[in-house]
Order: structure tokens, then sequence, then C-alpha cells
């Protein structure tokens, strides 16, 4: 992203008697709901750009002026108020003829409700904003053909838009917006009528247009969801307002009001938030160079049993556990690098959705690197479910496992594989004996089959993890 395409500035809209007056009130602090009886807000005192090969999501409730905001981007709403610049060109300085050739040549438009025309052919349809440009017929079919096909639509150019599902049309609509080849695209609630598995399907084919296009992209949605799926920057609106504006993950982990808050609550996490927002600094790290004894008193002072190693340049080697250091010094030998267990490692643009395998499938914490392999953080699993589930990723003891059930465990009224079980479960519970039970941890210690399935997963946290042999324990071995 470089220069601003859109630039707006305290921006406008009332519609009704005398919208002057409505402008000037709320500017003097009004509420619009006071002044309806002179005309309707739609617009109020929007201000925003949009940079080149940005897509940029206006989301709000009906009613909310999204709308109005995205006509006034196109000319087709002239402002009360306010300036918007279009490629530095001030679109009230423009004359009727040169906003209809930024209409047709830079800024196109794609609704909801496809606009098409029902006794054009598809291809003719995809067609239909070159022609209107003077693009004569064999160029304009020949692009035509070229963008039904990116959308998916190959074989279909012949057809009437009444033959096609909504998912189709609404293809065509975006192939003639894309045919048309402006610089930018203006797309109101453009997916709103699809059922959700085409919607997403388009979504993501959008995602992939804008990617090899590098077009300029404002979207509406009255869909949060939506919008934090697509925008690079969303703009929530509220009657007229803009009440929050920035990326997603900024809207997702600091709403800027209840209201904004409100809407957050149903947004789907983990397709919003990446490694980045959620990755943990790491405390035990080591350069690989720096031998074992260092590994260890590194490992020990975090109280940690894993340390993640680091080579010359600062990129990420994987990790070394402190069994292994151990060993290493016991052998006399200082190689750090020959004991380094590669660890799975993810981009910090990934999103949680993306995480979620490769942190089941690793033992350890998910190491975030950037492009140039160097470390940035750790995402441990349990951190991971937690950004996900909009929970705090430090626990604290809750009394689930109640003194009866210890009570039982320890008692002979259980067959003997049920009391194995529960005696598992108690020591999976790994809050030594908060319930006050005398005998919880014998329970666990003489059942050795449970025991060992209880045992803490190693690496709960980026520090390096409380694995069942913590470092100042394996430290005590070092002394010769
Ligand atoms: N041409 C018009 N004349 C009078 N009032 C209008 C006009 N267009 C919009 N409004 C009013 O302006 C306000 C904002 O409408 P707008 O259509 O921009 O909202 P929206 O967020 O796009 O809603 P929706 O998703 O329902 O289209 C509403 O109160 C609407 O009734």
């Amino acid at each position: 992203m470089t220069s601003p395409v859109i630039e707006v500035e305290h921006l406008y809209k009332v519609f009704g008697r005398r919208p002057q007056e409505v402008v000037r009130r709320i500017t003097e602090g009004a509420s619009r709901d006071e002044l309806t009886a002179l005309g309707t807000a739609a617009v109020i005192d929007a201000s925003f750009t949009v940079q080149s090969g940005e897509f940029f999501v206006v989301m709000g409730l009906s009613g909310s002026g999204k709308s109005t905001l995205i006509r006034m981007l196109n000319g087709l709403n002239t402002p009360t108020s306010g300036t918007v610049r279009v490629f530095g060109h001030d679109l009230a300085e423009l004359s009727a003829p040169e906003l209809r050739r930024l209409r047709q040549r830079r800024v196109s438009m794609v609704f909801q409700h496809f606009a098409l025309l029902p006794n054009r052919t598809v291809l003719e349809n995809a067609a239909y904003g070159l022609e209107v440009q003077g693009v004569d017929l064999a160029e304009r079919s020949r692009r035509a053909l070229e963008v039904l096909e990116r959308v998916g639509l190959k074989g279909w150019e012949a057809r009437f838009p009444g033959e096609l599902s909504g998912g189709m049309q609404q293809r065509v609509g975006l192939a003639r917006a894309l045919a048309a080849d402006t610089d930018i695209l203006l797309m109101d609630e453009a997916f709103s009528a699809l059922d959700p598995l085409i919607r997403r399907e388009m979504q993501e084919q959008l995602l992939d247009l804008q990617a090899d296009l590098a077009k300029t992209i404002v979207f509406i949605t009255h869909d949060l969801n939506e919008a934090m799926f697509l925008g690079d920057r969303v703009a929530v609106m509220r009657d007229g307002r803009i009440v929050q504006l920035g990326t997603p993950e900024d809207i997702l982990t600091d709403p800027a009001n209840d209201y904004v808050a409100r809407f957050v609550r149903d947004v789907d996490r983990a397709r919003v938030l990446t490694a980045r927002s959620v990755m943990e600094p790491i405390m035990a790290q080591v350069q690989v160079t720096s031998g074992p004894r260092t590994a260890l008193r590194v490992m020990r002072e975090q109280q940690v049993s894993f340390a993640f190693v680091l080579d010359r340049g600062r990129r990420y080697r994987g990790v070394v556990s402190d069994r292994d250091v151990t060993r290493l010094i016991k052998q006399g030998s200082s190689d750090l690098a020959s004991i380094v267990q590669p660890s799975l490692t993810v981009g910090p643009d990934e999103v949680l959705a993306d995480l979620v395998r490769p942190s089941v499938i690793s033992r350890l914490p998910l190491g975030v690197v950037d492009d140039r392999g160097r470390l940035l953080g750790g995402i441990p699993r349990a951190t991971l479910l937690a950004s996900m589930s909009s929970v705090p990723a430090t626990t604290q003891a809750l009394d689930v496992i109640t003194p009866e059930a210890r009570e039982l465990a320890a008692g002979d009224t259980l067959v003997p594989e049920a009391k194995a079980a529960l005696a598992g479960a108690l020591a999976a519970d790994g809050r030594g004996d908060a319930s006050g039970s005398p005998h919880a941890s014998d329970t666990a210690t003489a059942t050795p089959d449970t025991s060992a399935a209880a045992a803490p997963a190693p690496h709960e946290s980026c520090a390096g993890g409380d694995d069942a042999t913590p470092a100042s324990a394996a430290g005590g071995e070092e002394t010769r």
C-alpha cells in the first residue's frame, strides 16, 4: 500500500428539507435525532483515506449510512458538506461528463442485486462496462471472456442471467466490474443475497482476485464476520458516524465502545486473530554456540524444561530439553547443536484457524518466525485455545474434582477400572491436594499407567514449559 486513492474529509450527507442547517446544528453539538424534522443526517463527519490496493470495509447495521457513504465516493450522491477526493480530484469540482468518465474508467460498482441486464447474455453483461467505455466488440468480448474464466464462469457465456443461480449472477456482476478494469471497486452488500456457503466461496475468491489484481476495494457489509475476514481495515458505522476505524485485530482486541464490543462478541476469532497478536515472548532462549551449561542455567532461571535455540543470525533453530542438555554435560560435550529438536514454526500473519493443526501435532509451543526465520515469539497450545475462545490465557484452580470424588478413589467401593480412571482424572487435575484430601497424590502415584497419562503436557508456556522433570530438578544432576 502506498498512496491514498480516496481521501474523505468531514463528510456529511443530509437528506431532507434543510440539509445545511442540520449540518450546522450537528457541528454545534445537536444530536441527529433532535433534527429529524429538518432532515435525515445519513452520514455525519466521516473522515478517512483508502490506500492504493487496500481492502477497505464499511460495516454497520441497516440505516447506519453505509450506502450513502459509498455512493458519495463515486459521485452518485453529492455531499452536503465536506470533501471526497479520488486520485487527488475533488469530486465536487468535476463536471457531469468528467464524473461519468470517472465511474466508467476508474471507479466501478458492484451491487447486491447484481443489476444484470436480463435480455443480454452472460458475455454481453460482463462486457457491458467496456461497451459503455466505447471499447470495440472484439476487444470487449476478449476481455469479458478472460474475466468470466477468472470468476469460474467459463462455458456459461451464452446463457442469460435468468438461467443462473444467485451466486453465478453475482459472479457476472463481479466479472463486469473486473472487465472494466477500473482501479477502484465499490461493492455495496455485494454478497448479502447469497447463501452462506456460496458467500464464503465468493469472499475467498475476491481475496484471491485482489491479491492478483491489486485493486482498491471499498466493500460494504452489515456482517462483521465478513468485514473482519475481508478487510485490511474496517470502518464501523452507527447512526451515520464512523465509530471505529481500524484493522480487524484492532477492532476485535480493542473495541472502541460497548456498541462495537457487542458486535465483536459473535466474531469468529480464529479467522481474524493472527499468530502475532497472540504469541508470547520467549523467556528461555539461548544461542546455539553458547554451550549446554549456559542453556541449563537459562532454563533453571526461568524454571522451565526447554529452551529455544537461535543461531548466530538470530534465526530460529529449534529447542533443547533439560534432559538432553544434562546428558550432554555428562558426556563432556559442548555441542548444543547436536541435541536441537526442530519445532514447528508459523508466520506472524497466519490466522489462528491455521495454527490449530500444527499446534495439535506439536508437543512444543509453535515458534513464530518472520520471513527471515527470526524468532518473534511462541504460542503454547493453551494460549492458542484461550485466544480462540476469548478467555484469558492465565488459568486458576477450579474446584472441579470434589472431595467426595477423592474419597471414592481412595476407598473400595469402585470396580478397579473405574478407580483407575478416577485416579487418573484426579492426577490430571494437577492441583496437588487443593481439595484437602490427604490421599489424592498417593492415589495418583500408586497407579503407574494412569499417572503417566495424567502428567501435565510439556510446555504449557513459552518460558519453556512445566514438564514432569523441571529444569531445577535436572539441574541437580549436573553436579557431576
Ligand atoms: N434518498 C434518500 N432520501 C431520504 N433518506 C434517505 C435516502 N437514502 C438514505 N436515506 C436515509 O439515510 C439513512 C442511511 O441510509 P443508508 O441506505 O445509507 O444506510 P445503510 O447503512 O446503507 O442501510 P442499508 O444496509 O439498509 O442499505 C437511513 O435513515 C435512510 O432512510
